[in-house]
């Protein structure tokens, strides 16, 4: 059995990750942790994640005995968690976004230590989406006319970070796939227009985040060409896809030596 550690646990996605971990016998719930002026401290942890009583209060405190964290939290109380995971020498599962590149810096060297999976979806399909993007990327890429490539994502009204990790993800596969060969043009990332903005160029990927209601997350990529269009899409219908892929990272850790992993290398999909 697992010993797992929910970093966020009170949150909308901590939550669920303490519902589907608390029902698979392959964990075993240690310890729900929040910050310290959390107004749900020491309430069970089972209960807050609408189960049964867990025995598991949350607490600001890190346990000893840990094998595997799983972090759904805000940016500002990452660089807490990296030391926390060290510290116990215990698997690290990130899934936090809107890290900044010392964040980013900061797991690269924890990974020498530790094994860690950073991905900004935890999702199946949104992961197989990713690849489908590179694909299609490389189909249209040299296509006559040309292909405009624009990401549309949606989310609920609570998030915090824009654009969305998975759409900057989404972006940078696709700019790497248009500057694959020697001396491409380098691509831009556009986030939103307004004014008078030119003609659109070719060497270009846009961004634009939308906020409404409780959407738990919506990734649109609008490949655009002269004639026709081809749109991926992959939409959440609640949140239990990104935690399960949280779990099954977790669970996939243990057997993996200290380093920095994917999703894609959780899924074999390398
Ligand atoms: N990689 C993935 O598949 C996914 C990533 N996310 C990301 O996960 C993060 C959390 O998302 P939500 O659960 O929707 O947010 P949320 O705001 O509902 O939950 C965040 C939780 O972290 C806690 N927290 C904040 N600072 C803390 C600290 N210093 N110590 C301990 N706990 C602290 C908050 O009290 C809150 O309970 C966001 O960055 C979001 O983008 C969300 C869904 C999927
Ligand atoms: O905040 C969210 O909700 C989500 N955040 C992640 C992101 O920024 O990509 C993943 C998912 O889309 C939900």
């Amino acid at each position: 059995m697992l010993r797992i550690a929910v970093h966020g646990a009170a949150g909308r996605m901590g939550r669920r990750v303490v519902a589907l971990a608390a029902g698979d016998p392959d964990f075993r719930v240690v310890a729900a942790i929040e910050h310290a002026d959390h107004s749900d401290l020491g309430k069970d942890a089972g209960f807050l994640a609408g189960l049964s009583e867990l025995d598991v209060p949350v607490a600001s405190a890190w346990p000893d005995d840990i094998d595997v964290i799983v972090d759904f939290s805000l940016p500002e109380a990452v660089d807490g968690v990296i030391d926390s995971a060290v510290k116990a020498n215990a698997a690290l599962v990130m899934a936090t976004t809107g890290l900044t590149s010392e964040q980013h810096d900061r797991l690269k060297q924890a990974s020498e230590k530790i094994a860690i999976v950073w991905a900004p979806s935890m999702s199946l399909a949104v992961n197989l989406t990713m690849r489908m993007a590179q694909q299609v990327t490389a189909a249209l890429k040299d296509v006559s006319g040309g292909v405009d490539v624009e990401i549309i994502e949606r989310h609920h009204r609570f998030k915090e970070d824009a654009p969305s990790g998975t759409a900057l993800k989404f972006g940078e596969l696709i700019a790497a796939e248009f500057e694959r060969e020697p001396g491409a043009s380098a691509i831009k990332h556009v986030h939103g227009r307004e004014g008078k903005t030119g003609m659109r160029t070719g060497n270009e990927i846009g961004y634009h985040a939308v906020r409404t209601g409780d959407n738990p997350g919506e990734h649109t990529i609008v490949f655009g060409m002269m004639g026709e269009t081809i749109e991926l899409k992959v939409a959440a219908s609640n949140r239990d896809s990104y935690a399960a892929g949280a779990l099954a990272a977790a669970k996939w850790l243990q057997d993996q030596p200290a380093g920095m992993y994917s999703m894609f290398d959780v899924l074999g999909m390398k």
